[in-house]
């Protein structure tokens, strides 16, 4: 039977974690005031030290504690939210559709932007996990499982991609197009047409970023139209993804759970592994389908640290399987009843299992 992993909180003594941008003042400003308060602290407990023991203990400054900092974040007016790529990207677009209000904070990559998360620099991180054209995003499913996050939001991004270039750029001029990876296969034909070479980086507003701060004449780039304001670019034309529309999905994560409320139609992800054998994966799904519990996504990965499970079988000999991860979504929630008992009955047979969040679905694009 499997055992059901509560994930630990994370904390981390490492509040100086350097490596994060530090692109938007107000973030640097509130790291600062975290580094502050640690510092002055010490600093002022140095200071009594040194003139002597002769004071009233009880107006000795505390030590810094998990709940200063607890409360620290509970105060500020703006969640931060860390998202990799550079402003105006479409990772950071989702953040602000799920908290308008947000400060955002760039990192160069999905690991520093969990870290943020983890160091307690930022409370949520957004990450995109699939989209309608490209289909899953594989390597974010693995990062849900390295790191101790819970999923507490998704967020449903229509997802227009357009051609921008310095201002007085016609389409004919250009000799080459830079963006994201995924954008540049997502707008082949239109790419195909213009006859142009095509390179990849990092992110879409990255793309714009280049072409903007080094004067590139010659260099189109794929990004939205928020990065063509952002970096001072013109839209040289709209929509020229090969699907009409593309619809992305975004997690957000944080270090605490949320409560389900009754209110709302809440989503679960789970991700668990199985034994080899017959129909093993049928009864794993039918614990949802028993419950009238609809599945919104299934997804498998393998499991990099033991990819291959070795098994004796006494007729057939020894075989080598390839071992998976299987992640699902379910449309219940962890407070109703018939979710405990599905989970409960896919413990009985499942060798691992891990609930990754509970949240409300975003049907909104
Ligand atoms: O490059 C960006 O703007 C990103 O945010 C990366 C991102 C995305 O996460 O949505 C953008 C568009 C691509 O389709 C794939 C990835």
């Amino acid at each position: 039977m499997a055992s059901l992993i509560v994930p630990k909180l994370t904390t981390s003594s490492q509040l100086g974690y350097q490596n994060l941008r530090k692109r938007h003042s107000a973030f640097t400003l509130k790291k600062t005031n975290i580094m502050m308060h640690v510092v002055n602290h010490n600093q002022s407990q140095m200071g009594d030290v040194s003139h002597g023991l002769h004071k009233d203990l009880g107006s000795l400054p505390r030590p810094l504690s998990i709940s200063d900092i607890v409360a620290a974040s509970d105060n500020r007016a703006k969640v931060r939210i860390s998202y990799k790529g550079l402003p105006g990207s479409f990772s950071e677009e989702a953040a602000v559709k799920a908290y308008p209000n947000c400060e955002t904070v760039s990192c160069s990559d999905f690991e520093e932007a969990f870290k943020a998360v983890e160091l307690w620099l930022t409370d949520k991180v957004v990450l995109p996990i699939e989209n309608t054209s490209g289909g899953s995003i594989h390597r974010n499913y693995d990062l849900l499982l390295r790191h101790r996050l819970h999923i507490v939001g998704e967020v449903q991004l229509a997802t227009n991609f357009s051609l921008l270039a310095l201002p007085g750029v016609r389409k004919e001029y250009l000799k080459r197009v830079l963006s994201h990876s995924q954008a540049l296969d997502l707008s082949d034909d239109f790419l195909n047409k213009l006859g142009v070479a095509r390179e990849n980086v990092d992110d879409t507003a990255g793309a714009a970023q280049i072409v903007a701060s080094n004067g590139l004449y010659d260099t189109g780039a794929i990004a939205s139209n928020r990065a063509a304001e952002i970096y001072g670019l013109c839209v040289l034309e709209e929509r020229i993804q090969d699907d009409s529309e593309i619809i992305s999905r975004y997690l957000v994560l944080a270090r605490d759970p949320i409560i389900p409320k009754a209110n709302k139609p809440f989503k679960t992800s789970i991700v668990f592994t199985l034994n080899e054998g017959p129909g093993v994966l049928f009864k794993a799904l039918a614990v949802f389908a028993l419950r009238d519990i609809n599945l919104s996504k299934i997804e498998s990965r393998p499991q990099r640290n033991r990819p291959l499970r070795v098994v004796d079988g006494s007729n057939t000999g020894t075989a080598k399987y390839f071992d998976y991860l299987f992640y699902i979504d379910f449309e219940a929630s962890m407070t109703e009843p018939r979710a405990q008992t599905a989970l409960g009955h896919l413990q009985e047979f499942a060798t691992f299992l891990r609930v990754l969040g509970c949240y409300p679905i975003d049907s909104t694009v």
